[in-house]
């Protein structure tokens, strides 16, 4: 039986995506070992996901390395390369001028390219509209809605894909403009494992670090001066001096964590300003080929009456030859719509667009595989968005700390916010300033503990401190529980099990 130990969790890291194991890195690298990681699933990864598709993994997660090719190195692009992970230059510019209507004919390109015109116009021209002082716009013309099915695949894959997000973008300026697709047997997450590896034990592709605790769903985070207790679903409680929180916004806007006291107002209202977007990478698998392949054909869409019906398709040759699989994109209400029927119907609705498409002989598909990031309570969407007009004070109080609570994950990375590498960088920005905090705490301790050890002196007593670098952490926290402060430190973990339920290989560690 482990004997519990308060010095061996200074800090309580939830989630183990690639923010909370790029944080959980640093920590290592800087000497701090006695941290745990708490993950609500069964896998490490989060929103990067393979799943076994017909004899293949796919990725229904994050599937690409977005800014590749720039001037400075994409550190997400680095690992990939390092570990040799098999990748896909994926062309969108084609997409647009790949439109098919609803008996099959593609548009012209010359009448694509207008409509393609009008439609950045149109954007520019309302995000003119919102910067603007309230009520100046109004004086002015207002821009014509798309109306056409065209121009609402158009204004679909400019506002859902391409132009979400502020311009410019610095993923793409400061990484690069290229996006490649990762196809790899071994998957996206395989990058997430070599990293645990570099730190945790492992063994033979397994994570055995009694330190990465899967299955561990955070329910409630009570936190002060002492430190922070985190509560799970299975009744157990962690306590650490500090918390690194990676849960997505999603989760973060859900009623999954409760906080003790509540967060403060500044806080939630970051929180509930930034938007999540829902993104579903609906795969199909067909008995043979029925759409054009070749450069210039990867994506295409198809423009129907309803904005974002099953706009969005990719077909698969490039990134698995042979295995004849398209893949169709729904977002946002779509995806929720989706998400809330059956497989069945909607794969009867995905026919139907196809056979509008390619016409009547398309094959039945033989298999879909439908994501489901919203029903997903760990999740609750696919990643954050913020409103174009954000300002500079909305990111600081999303990341900023709440006493031990240090906030991570994509949502907190101002720069690259909704990408994998935005992910990795929260996690080590967050530990950076953890550590740098551990390092003001611990020089005001130390001066603390000088002044009273001179003044022990002074009186004649003898006195012996602590010699650990890190024990006067928790020390100073078992000192200030008020319940406990007569036990011995070994004791402490007994206290954490309210129902009088021991498991002290899961107390703190
Ligand atoms: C469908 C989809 C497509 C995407 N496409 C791309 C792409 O092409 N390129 C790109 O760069 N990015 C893409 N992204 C975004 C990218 O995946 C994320 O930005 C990134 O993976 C986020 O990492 P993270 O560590 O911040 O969060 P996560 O990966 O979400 O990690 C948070 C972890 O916390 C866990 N958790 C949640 N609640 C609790 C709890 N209560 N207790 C304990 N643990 C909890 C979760 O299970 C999860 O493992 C996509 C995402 C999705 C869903």
């Amino acid at each position: 039986m482990d004997i519990p130990s308060l010095s061996s969790a200074s800090v309580i890291i939830i989630g183990a995506g690639i923010s909370g194991l790029g944080a959980a890195k640093v920590l290592s690298e800087k000497g701090i070992k006695d941290f745990v990681i708490l993950e609500a699933s069964d896998r490490i990864g989060g929103r990067i996901h393979k799943e076994d598709f017909c004899s293949l993994k796919v990725e229904t997660g994050a599937g690409w390395i977005q800014g590749v090719g720039g001037k400075e190195l994409n550190p997400v692009w680095e690992l990939a390369q390092k570990l040799g992970l098999r990748t896909c230059f994926s062309d969108y510019s084609n997409a647009r001028f790949n439109i098919y209507d609803q008996s099959g004919n593609v548009f012209p390109r010359s009448l694509a390219s207008e409509a393609y015109e009008r439609a950045v116009h149109l954007a520019n021209e309302r995000l003119r509209c919102e910067e603007a002082e309230v009520g100046q716009c109004a004086t002015e013309e207002a821009p014509l809605a798309p109306s056409t099915p065209m121009e609402l695949a158009i204004d679909y894959i400019l506002h859902d894909f391409e132009m979400a997000e502020v311009e410019p973008i610095a993923t793409y300026t400061e990484f690069g403009e290229r996006e490649v697709l990762v196809a790899d047997a071994r998957g996206y997450d395989h990058l997430l494992y070599k990293m645990a590896q570099s730190f945790l034990t492992t063994r033979e592709g397994h994570i055995l670090d009694p330190r990465l605790k899967l299955n561990k769903v955070v329910r409630e985070m009570e936190y002060g001066r002492q430190g922070v207790s985190v509560r799970t679903e299975d009744g157990y409680i962690y306590r650490g001096r500090y918390a690194i929180l990676t849960v997505s916004l999603g989760v973060l806007q859900s009623d999954l964590i409760t906080f003790r006291p509540p967060l403060p107002k500044w806080k939630q209202d970051a929180i509930s300003k930034c938007e999540i977007i829902i993104y579903t990478k609906i795969f199909l698998k067909f008995p043979f080929k029925f759409w054009p392949c070749g450069p210039g054909t990867e994506f295409f869409l198809f423009a129907h009456s309803k904005r974002g019906y099953y706009t969005f398709w990719q077909h698969m040759e490039n990134a698995y030859p042979g295995s004849n699989m398209l893949v169709v994109t729904v977002t946002n209400d779509e995806s929720k719509r989706i998400e809330n029927q059956n497989d069945e119907e909607t794969l009867m609705e995905i026919m139907e667009v196809l056979r509008s498409m390619f016409g009547p002989k398309v094959p039945m598909a033989e298999s879909i595989l439908v994501p489901r990031w919203w029903n997903n309570r760990f999740q609750r969407g696919s990643y954050s968005n913020y409103p174009i007009l954000s300002s500079p004070s909305d990111f600081r109080d999303i990341k900023a700390p709440v006493g031990p609570i240090f906030f991570s994950g994509e949502h907190t990375s101002e720069k690259f916010n909704g990408y994998v590498h935005g992910g990795y960088l929260s996690g080590t920005d967050t530990a950076n300033s953890l550590l740098e905090t551990m390092k003001t705490k611990s020089m005001a301790l130390d001066s603390q503990r000088a002044s009273r050890s001179s003044e022990d002196m002074a009186w004649g007593v003898a006195k012996r401190h602590v010699v650990h670098p890190w024990l006067f952490i928790t020390d100073n926290l078992a000192l200030n529980h008020s319940a406990s402060s007569c036990l011995h430190k070994w004791d402490f973990a007994q206290q954490l099990f309210p129902s009088g339920k021991l498991a002290v290989d899961e107390a703190i560690k």
